[in-house]
């Protein structure tokens, strides 16, 4: 069972308390079988205006293929190479009518050598596994090709450092879904704004994702470091997550169809005398938000690099300050 605290007496519980099928949280009316998706290839996205080589590591993964999808069906030029762990090495996976040859970690660095040999202007994208975040940013720095980070976890610290030091081109955030990034966007803007305006209230949190996600959300772990500068205390091992199925199902309100690939987040706050109580939810079905939005962010990433732009480090606030998200 979850081990959240009592809730507020004078409020009903938590959407996460009631349980019962879909009496979890308000599910999202995500599509289902009955209504599919506006998925990458029903969404007829008119081709970039700019095209770019873009290499995506991680195609033996649901996001790296998605992304991979995205990509070609907005007219980059997809590179036919990705990085994969070793269990994949020897594989290919076809993404439209190009053959990707996976590759494990042991030749990433004469692979991405040779990408950029051919590919001076090549954008990498990475959707593989929290440990090798650090790692891969470090060959992307060394080598210097510029790269959009969607792989959460890791050392992010050193993360940042490592492009830094290397005065590398980067795009980093754990959050690719335009209107997600909006929220995390006014929670940014507010904490700035009002710091302390929430100073002795209780938080919990609860995040649901897939049973294969290795990590916490990095999502919900940035909504909670703004949480912290209006004033709440927190420590990140009060986050509740939520991995299994059947509690997905039944108490989250997860729709079936959505259980293996899902993201949603439930912020609840509740002042010091419990009279007072704030709650947000971000629910996600599907992966089709973040792929169109890392496309967004190679995109913006390449014309950085090729107006030799000198802040080199962005997020997906500045895609959307911008107005270069779709
Ligand atoms: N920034 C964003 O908006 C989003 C970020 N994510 C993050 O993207 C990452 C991947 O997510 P999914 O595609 O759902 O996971 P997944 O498990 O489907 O795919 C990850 C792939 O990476 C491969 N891999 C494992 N170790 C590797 C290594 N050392 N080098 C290269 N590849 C390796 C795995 O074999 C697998 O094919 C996770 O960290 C997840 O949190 C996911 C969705 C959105
Ligand atoms: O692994 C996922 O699926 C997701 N990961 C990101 C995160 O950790 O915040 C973004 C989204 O929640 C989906």
């Amino acid at each position: 069972m979850l081990s959240l605290r009592a809730p507020p007496r004078t409020f009903s519980p938590p959407p996460w308390r009631r349980l019962g099928r879909h009496g979890g949280f308000a599910a999202p009316r995500c599509a289902s079988a009955a209504a599919p998706a506006a998925t990458l290839e029903t969404a007829a996205s008119p081709p970039a205006s700019v095209s770019f080589p873009i290499l995506v590591n991680g195609c033996t993964g649901k996001m790296g293929v998605s992304v991979a999808e995205a990509a070609t069906s907005r007219g980059l030029h997809l590179v036919p190479v990705s990085f994969s762990s070793r269990e994949n090495l020897g594989k290919t996976v076809q993404i439209g009518d190009t053959e990707i040859e996976i590759y494990g970690p042991s030749s990433r660095e004469d692979v991405l050598s040779s990408v950029i040999d051919e590919f001076p202007d090549v954008v990498v994208v990475d959707y593989t596994a929290p440990d090798s975040v650090n790692s891969n940013a470090e060959l992307y720095c060394e080598l210097g090709v510029p790269f959009v980070m969607g792989t959460t976890g890791g050392d992010q610290q050193l993360l940042y450092k490592s492009v830094q030091d290397s005065k590398n081109y980067a795009l980093i955030s754990p959050q690719m879904g335009k209107q997600v990034v909006a929220f995390l966007a006014a929670m940014e803007t507010i904490a700035v704004q009002y710091p302390g305006a929430f100073s002795g209230y209780r938080l919990e949190v609860l995040e649901s994702h897939q049973a294969g996600k290795l990590d916490t959300s990095g999502t919900a772990k940035a909504v909670i470091a703004c949480f912290e500068k209006l004033g709440v205390s927190w420590d990140m091992d009060r986050i509740v997550k939520v991995r299994d199925p059947e509690q997905q199902l039944y108490m989250v309100g997860v729709p079936e169809e959505h259980i293996e690939g899902h993201a949603f987040h439930l912020y609840h706050l509740t002042s010091p005398d419990d009279s007072v109580s704030f709650e947000f939810q971000h629910n996600v079905c599907g992966r089709s938000i973040y792929a169109e939005g890392s496309v967004d962010a190679a995109v913006f990433l390449h014309k950085k690099v090729q107006s030799g732009d000198p802040k080199r480090i962005y997020n997906m606030i500045d895609v959307l300050q911008e107005g270069a998200m779709r």
